[in-house]
């Protein structure tokens, strides 16, 4: 496969992946969206982590209900437990890295709440940590995942809203989720403020 080829390929593999999981997904997605509005009326807030590009994602949400998405509105209480260099490196250095997230989930998080947990493993052991930290807490969890889900999909109740992008790829998976996550905050702007837009 020449260069070119190989670029199209992504984009080709992209396209099949998104059509397989918009027929599968769309349900799971909507789910999502209508426990954050739930949430949200109720003085609730959202907490998100993951690695990687999975901890740019949580960003990503977090700037999109606490900005804007596409439409204006007031921010909305969303925090990317990713962003606090202190808390991060304090908690990995004096206990461990796997605790990064399940000890700011059990110090900001309220009976209530949402944590968006990212992995696209789904066996990575502090968003683990911070999916057991949540359901101690008395929250409820939206997870995002692929390959069949991993660890995560063991540990997820009824009250949660599972996520699993239909790929065995990282890359794939997550330009599933940032396209999930792009739906949910359209959803969530189209029941707070109805409309056709
Ligand atoms: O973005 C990528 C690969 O596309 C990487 O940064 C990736 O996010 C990291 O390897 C993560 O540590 C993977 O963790 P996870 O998604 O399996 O939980
Ligand atoms: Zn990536």
């Amino acid at each position: 496969m020449d260069l070119i080829a190989r670029v199209q390929h992504h984009f080709l593999e992209s396209i099949k992946v998104k059509q397989t999981a918009a027929d599968e997904l769309a349900p799971a997605i909507a789910a999502a969206a209508e426990l954050m509005v739930q949430t949200l009326i109720a003085d609730g807030k959202i907490l998100a982590c993951g690695n990687g590009g999975s901890a740019a994602d949580a960003q990503h949400f977090a700037a999109e209900m606490v900005g804007r998405f596409e439409r204006e509105r007031p921010g909305l209480p969303a925090i990317a437990l990713t962003t606090d260099t202190s808390a991060l490196t304090a908690i990995a250095n004096d206990y461990d890295f796997d605790l990064v997230f399940s000890k700011q989930v059990h110090a900001l998080g309220r009976p209530g709440d949402i944590l968006i947990a990212i992995s696209t493993s789904g066996n990575s052991a502090n968003v683990i940590a911070a999916i057991h930290a949540a359901h101690e807490r008395q929250m409820r969890i939206i997870a995002l995942t692929g390959k069949g889900g991993g660890q995560i999909a063991d540990l997820l109740t009824g009250d949660d809203v599972h996520i699993c992008a239909p790929t065995p790829r990282t890359a794939r998976t997550q330009e599933v989720h940032i396209t999930a996550i792009h739906a949910m905050c359209d959803a969530v702007d189209f029941m707070l403020l109805g409309g056709d837009q």
